[in-house]
């Protein structure tokens, strides 16, 4: 049997690093940074007002205060988005508005507040320190800053710092195209009437969501019959030119596995059993002239999901250019719970404040507890016995807030 580390390394030889993608900034939300954003610009990009008010010389209204008002002769108005240079006369203020540019000359801003409105003359009863209310060029960037490093993802907030910085495209992690087949005869599409014996395709639904929500782009969906036929017809034309093609079911011992006996049949595929629960039956390698990567999951629910989970995603994030593993976080055990020797257990576990729970029933035919679960807890091959206040490794689920 193979550790689940030397089939994560098996599959992941099959793929390397697609070239990044340079998307305008409108579309680049929650992708990832293939490289550094370097600001284009000063922010503030000139000296300019934080409020409504009046420019001034601090030292032309020292004493200025409630009740012994300064006398100010006003020489006009600066409005935001004036172009035009401004220069205050020493003994003067200007009329000026939050974000327009300070005038040459001035060293501080006065509020409205703290005067009596006046448009040709005004009395400004407050003695601003220099500095005061005046938004510094450059002081939150500078052009030429890398103000968001690769490897980051672009968040709203993020957005707005690359596109005040004047960065109209940024170069980003490509998502890599991907098809997914079901495959068995006992699969349904969703919706429809149900015969005995036959079951929703709900690896489908469950394998389009984990791609796309694990920032991939999903190119191609289908099911096919436990039917040679149409798997070799299928491997001669594979539709989208996916990076990657991913099929569920198929894979362990039965007389209709046809994945398995279609595929070693190529002899480029590798079907192993990996020393872990669930998602022991795993296959893996490259298919068609193309050789496009390939990667047979077990049909069982839970074991599709624990497999794109621990082979599938460090695929999708290496060919995306990003390092493969996601950080595993830590958790404590709030209950007791057995793990077989010798397999890395994924058990399905709720991890809050009050610790780390199984999620429900651990069968790999269960979607109830996959449904509540946040993580998966790695028990490691010689642990047989987790007791509360054990510490847990987990990783955590694509999709999950
Ligand atoms: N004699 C043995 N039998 C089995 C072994 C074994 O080693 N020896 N391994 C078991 C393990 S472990 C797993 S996991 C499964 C893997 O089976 P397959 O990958 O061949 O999958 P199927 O037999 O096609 O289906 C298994 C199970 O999952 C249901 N299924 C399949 N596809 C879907 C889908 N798209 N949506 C929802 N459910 C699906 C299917 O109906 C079966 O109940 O093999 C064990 N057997
Ligand atoms: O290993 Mo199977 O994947 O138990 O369900």
């Amino acid at each position: 049997m193979r550790t689940v580390e030397e089939h994560r390394a098996a599959v992941l030889s099959l793929v390397s690093a697609l070239p990044p993608v340079t998307v305008p900034l409108s579309e680049s939300l929650g992708r990832v940074l293939a490289a550094d954003v370097v600001a284009a610009v000063d922010l503030p990009g000139f000296e300019n007002s934080a409020m409504d008010g009046y420019a001034v010389r601090a030292a032309d209204v020292a004493g200025a205060a409630p009740g012994s008002p300064v006398f100010l002769d006003v020489h006009g108005d600066i409005r935001a988005g004036d172009t035009r240079p401004h220069e205050l006369r020493a003994g003067a203020a200007m009329r000026i508005m939050t974000g327009a540019p300070m005038p040459a000359g001035a060293d501080a801003v006065v509020p409205v507040e703290d005067s009596d409105g006046g448009v040709q003359r005004a009395a400004l009863t407050l003695a601003p320190d220099v500095g005061r209310h005046v938004r510094r060029q450059g002081e939150d960037v500078r052009v030429g800053d890398v103000v968001l490093r690769a490897g980051a993802t672009v968040t709203p907030g993020r957005l707005a710092l690359v596109a005040a910085a004047n960065v109209p495209d940024v170069a980003v992690a490509p998502r890599p195209r991907v098809v997914v087949f079901s495959t068995g005869d006992e699969l349904v599409p969703v919706g429809l009437d149900l015969e005995h014996g036959q079951i929703v395709d709900s690896n489908g639904s469950m394998l389009a969501a984990l791609i796309r929500a694990a920032g991939a782009d999903l190119v191609g969906v289908g099911h096919l019959a436990d039917d040679v036929a149409a798997w070799t017809t299928l491997l001669e034309r594979m539709p989208g030119q996916p990076d990657l093609i991913l099929t569920t079911g198929g894979v362990s011992m039965g007389a209709y596995d046809t994945v398995k006996e279609v595929l070693t049949e190529t002899g480029t595929v590798d079907f192993v059993k990996v020393a872990m629960r669930p998602g022991m039956p795993q296959g893996a390698g490259v298919v068609g002239e193309s050789r496009t990567p390939i990667i047979t999951l077990p049909g069982n629910p839970v074991s599709s999901f624990v497999s794109f989970h621990v082979f599938v995603l460090p695929v999708l994030r290496a060919l995306a250019g990003l390092d493969p593993q996601v950080p595993l976080v830590e958790g404590v055990a709030a209950q007791s719970w057995s793990s077989v020797a010798g397999k890395v257990e994924f058990a399905r576990v709720v991890s809050d404040d009050a610790g780390v729970r199984l999620s429900g029933g651990q069968g790999s035919h269960m979607l109830g507890a996959l449904a509540e679960a946040t993580h998966l807890a790695v028990i490691g091959e010689d642990t047989t016995e987790i007791r509360p206040g054990d510490p847990v490794h987990l990783l955590p689920l694509v999709g999950q807030d």
